[in-house]
């Protein structure tokens, strides 16, 4: 299940929220249209109004169940204009689970970027919030256009297959794509051109944080909220240090900031450290054990906090730079 409540999601001028019955007629009038229909792969042609309905209960078994979210997308005055969504699927190998985003818009809607907007919002979404590790999508190799939005939205192609499609009575070739978190960071800084920062020095950030400790030895782990880098992985509370400050004045602030606690920097013991290149900037952040705090822990920043077993860490996905911690937070415990 999502660790939020709300699916109901903004991606200006536009508006996300789940499917109901009321939207089955103006989905029937504008799926119905071999302009759409032929690079969708399930759908019929001519599409009959009752598998409009049946989809739109199918999305909501879906959701109920935690199997997938589809989402309408409506425009500023609440105009139904097309559909976008993901199916939760477990790979055989291993059984990473891995989201199956798909979209279509209306054929009155396209060329305004719509199905770009609205899959870059609920990818991001997905990934801050659904336990996957990366999202997959296919397109047919004819449709340029959504081709286009894949690759704008952040999508690497990672090979292709045949699927078949039930308009076209055919299989088709169709490209496979792959979004991890680290892709869709590469593009979801609002205003930012993607090659900024090509060419500039690498940067040094400086992090610190703590692994708090209760009173049975779990460890408080928080969910990075959506909106930052690398949404949805498990950290160490924490965050980065202001001009001037000590790695333990930050860490003070910080686990005020984020989590609501006082503590002294008495109470924060240094414990090891984390030196990691990441594709865009090098991290270093030591890592202080600590006991003793006053308050309950809140997530602040609308992050999901979890105490966490020393051998359940493995069970949540961290950043790259904090897999080293893991086995040395088992011995300490
Ligand atoms: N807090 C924390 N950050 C981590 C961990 N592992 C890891 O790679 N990082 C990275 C993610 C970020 O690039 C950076 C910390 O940034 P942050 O976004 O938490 O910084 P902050 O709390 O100061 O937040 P902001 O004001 O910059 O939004 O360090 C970790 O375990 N804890
Ligand atoms: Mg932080």
């Amino acid at each position: 299940m999502p660790d939020t409540a709300s699916l109901y999601l903004e991606a200006p001028p536009y508006r996300l929220r789940p499917l109901h019955p009321d939207d089955t007629t103006a989905m029937h009038h504008l799926v119905n249209d071999w302009e759409v229909v032929r690079m969708l792969s399930r759908p019929p042609f001519p599409y009959p109004r009752d598998l409009a309905e049946d989809w739109i209960a199918t999305t909501q078994a879906m959701q109920a169940r935690g199997e997938g979210y589809h989402f309408a997308i409506t425009g500023p005055d609440g105009a139904f204009m097309g559909c976008v969504g993901l199916r939760i699927e477990t790979l055989a190998p291993g059984g990473t689970r891995v989201g199956q985003l798909g979209y279509w818009v209306g054929r009155p809607y396209w060329g305004r970027g719509i199905a770009s907007l609205a899959a870059a919002r609920v990818a991001r979404w997905a990934l801050a919030h659904l336990d996957i590790a990366s999202l997959r999508a296919t397109a047919a190799q004819d449709n340029a256009a959504s081709i286009k939005v894949l690759e704008r939205i952040g999508f690497r192609q990672v090979g292709t297959r045949h699927q078949s499609f039930v308009a076209r009575g055919s299989e088709l070739a169709v490209g496979v794509f792959e979004a991890t978190r680290a892709d869709l960071d590469h593009r979801s800084a609002p205003g930012m051109p993607i090659d900024a920062q090509a060419g500039a020095p690498r940067r040094l950030v400086l992090v610190s944080a703590a692994a708090l400790i209760n009173q049975h030895g779990h460890i408080l782990l928080a969910r990075r909220p959506e909106g930052k880098s690398m949404a949805g992985l498990w950290e160490f509370p924490g965050g980065k240090l202001e001009a001037g400050e000590t790695p333990e004045a930050a860490l003070v602030r910080e686990l005020r900031e984020e989590l609501g606690l006082d503590l002294s920097r008495a109470c924060l013991a240094p414990f090891t450290f984390a030196s990691h290149a990441y594709a865009d900037f090098d991290l270093l952040m030591p890592l202080y054990i600590c006991r003793r705090w006053k308050g309950e822990p809140t997530g602040r920043e609308g992050q999901k906090l979890a105490w966490v077993a020393p051998q359940a860490l493995h069970d949540y996905p961290m950043p790259a730079a904090d897999l080293p911690f893991i086995p040395l937070l088992q011995d300490l415990l």
